[in-house]
């Protein structure tokens, strides 16, 4: 198959070569960079500046994932830094424990808060989870401002510095080494994160649910996963913030540092990693002058810094909306995966069903929208090697039809089952887990990744690593299986040679073949297609029917909602004729052809 996106192997090989050597020396050269700023004779001044920059990256990271990545905004990022600084302040002060300890005691806090808050708001779209994150950052901002325990508004005095091995870490370059690595240590986990199995789940997260869900995701899970890892990333940054200031009080865990750690991701870039070491940078070191250099200018003393940053966050989001970071990756050469997946074992594939066995049997099925009927006792069936199509005009109830059977609608009446079990009243994710896989009518796919990873997202439900896995690297033998697996998808669709192009860059003939590629990818044995070849040019329309023929030669069953006639009658084997939510008739391409009742409803006249 042709297509509008080519690659040249021989002249990409060296330059794809280049820009992984390239790419390989970026955190090493970091890491030196950071390395001898510590040795150089810099004044205490500027290593305590980079202390409190290091500090900010850990909460900063956390809004990354959330609110860059997964698209959830949270004020209340800073609540979580205080959590972590009130409970080692108040049990090495008042209990005497260590810090070390503490540190545990407040991330077992910090998790066990995050999980109730985000399994409440986390459920809450739009505005409402911004909503409740302000309500939540206020409600523990008074709360610290006013439990006596905690010392009310002035705090807790005298908490303890660090010490490891018998060294006191102190303020300077000792307590420089430990912020780093952690901050460091915190953003390699989450670069590793975003390339794995659960990484991919979380980026498809920010598109909605609907998609995600249908390639076997438990959204509201991976959201409060988020969520909690994003509030401990928090919590260790409180943590270090108490034993390097000596001393805790609430209002560097109140709304306006929410709202400066949201600013930081946004101006360093809320979709990148190193956006957050870039955005906690520029804003410590940017406020820091400023403070000094605004009164001096205008003549008075004031939060005037404030009013720079609000201009400043209004000039950012009009010229670089995805920040700083951004703005430089974008220069940056792009690497493409290696393909170091050749000689892996394939994913285990599940028995499929005879030629012409019956796959799916929807059985009167119904469903109500208020006063409308929209699907009134539609009954089909469809078979294994075969391609049935769904028809009839517009609003006739065919996607509903297709919503019921997948499971994001609920019926109002009827039986759906799939290979003789019952899957009506099963959720999307149950029913894809038993074999059922969809496209979308307008497609849905993570624009920012490769085509590779999009794909590789439909065999969500075949492999099994977990976060941990991902950060510790222990999952790449899973991964090399799952491209493998991803890349023979993909081959089997004509895309083979485009892999590695971003998603969102191909045409819509190509969005479509990936989304099929992607649902091919979860070994289906019952293949739900809605609307394939809305958009498509002639040529893209042939293609598909290639591709769709040469599927149903495998033997899969294949459902096809589809509004192109030429198409329709072309592929299919049998099909549904629906008008205002009821069965008008089905038959054979030729029957349909032949029937007055299918042209009266297409012509919108008595039959
Ligand atoms: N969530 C909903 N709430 C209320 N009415 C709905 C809802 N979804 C669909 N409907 C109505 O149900 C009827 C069937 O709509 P449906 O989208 O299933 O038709 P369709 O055959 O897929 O149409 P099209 O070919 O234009 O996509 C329409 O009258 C529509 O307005």
């Amino acid at each position: 198959m042709t297509s509008a996106v080519s690659v040249s192997p021989s002249s990409a090989a060296p330059a794809a070569s280049a820009a992984h050597r390239l790419r390989a020396l970026g955190l090493p050269a970091a890491i030196a960079l950071l390395a001898l700023l510590a040795l150089l004779p810099l004044p205490d001044f500027w290593i305590i500046q980079l202390n409190y920059i290091g500090i900010y990256v850990l909460p900063v990271l956390g809004l990354v994932l959330l609110t860059g990545v997964c698209g959830l905004t949270s004020f209340g990022q800073a609540a979580f830094v205080g959590i972590g600084a009130y409970t080692s302040a108040y049990l090495t002060v008042s209990l005497g424990l260590s810090p070390w300890l503490t540190l545990f005691v407040g991330l077992g806090l910090t998790a066990i808060s995050a999980a109730l808050i985000g399994a409440i708001t986390l459920r809450m779209s739009g505005h409402y989870l911004p909503l409740a994150t302000l309500a939540w950052a206020l409600a523990l901002f008074y709360l610290m401002g006013n439990l006596d325990a905690l010392g009310k508004y002035d705090g807790i005095l005298g908490v303890p510095g660090l010490t490891l091995f018998g060294t006191d870490l102190g303020q300077l370059r000792l307590f420089y080494a430990l912020v780093w690595v952690l901050a460091l240590a915190a953003c390699i986990a989450v670069v590793r994160l975003l390339d794995s199995r659960t990484g991919r789940a979380i980026r498809a997260l920010a598109g909605g649910t609907q998609m995600a869900e249908a390639m076997g995701v438990d959204t509201l899970r991976y959201k409060v996963g988020v969520f909690v890892f994003a509030a401990l990333l928090a919590s260790i940054s409180g943590w270090l913030f108490a034993h390097f200031q000596r001393t805790v009080n609430p209002s560097p865990f109140g709304l306006k540092m929410g709202i400066e750690y949201l600013f930081m991701a946004v101006l360093g870039g809320a979709a990148h990693v190193w956006g957050a070491v870039a955005g906690a940078g520029i804003v410590k070191l940017l406020e820091d002058q400023l403070q000094v250099l605004l009164p001096k200018l205008i003549g008075t003393s004031g939060n005037y810094e404030l009013i720079v940053f609000g201009i400043l966050i209004v000039l950012v989001l009009k010229y670089l909306p995805d920040g700083l970071w951004d703005a430089v990756a974008r220069r940056l050469p792009s690497a493409p995966r290696r393909q170091d997946w050749a000689d892996a074992p394939a994913l285990p594939v599940q028995p499929k069903p005879a030629a012409g066995a019956v796959v799916l049997d929807v059985r009167a099925i119904r469903k109500q929208f208020g006063g409308l009927l929209a699907v009134n006792d539609i009954r089909f069936q469809v078979r294994a090697g075969q391609i049935t199509g769904l028809i009839g005009p517009n609003g006739a109830g065919k996607s509903t039809t297709f919503n019921l059977i997948t499971g994001v609608l609920s019926l109002s009446g009827g039986e759906v089952r799939f290979r003789d079990e019952r899957i009506s009243g099963l959720g999307a994710r149950a029913i894809a887990q038993r074999g059922v896989s969809r496209t979308f009518q307008h497609v849905k796919m993570v624009p920012e990744m490769t085509v590779l990873e999009n794909v590789a997202l439909g065999a969500h439900l075949r492999s099994r690593s977990n976060a941990a896995a991902a950060m510790l690297r222990l999952d790449r033998v899973e991964e090399r299986t799952l491209f493998a697996e991803a890349e023979r998808q993909l081959c089997r669709v004509g895309m083979g040679e485009l892999l590695h192009h971003k998603a969102g860059d191909l045409a819509m003939g190509q969005q479509r073949l990936l989304e099929i590629a992607r649902a091919l990818c979860a070994d289906p044995a019952l293949l739900l297609l809605d609307e394939p070849a809305a958009g498509l040019r002639h040529k893209e329309k042939q293609e598909l029917a290639g591709v769709l023929r040469t599927l149903r030669a495998e033997g899969m069953a294949i459902l096809l909602v589809e509004h192109d006639m030429g198409l329709v009658m072309d592929i299919c084997d049998h099909i549904v004729v629906m008008e205002f939510g009821t069965h008008l008739m089905e038959g054979t391409p030729a029957e349909v052809q032949r029937s007055e009742k299918v042209r009266a409803a297409y012509l919108g006249t008595e039959h």
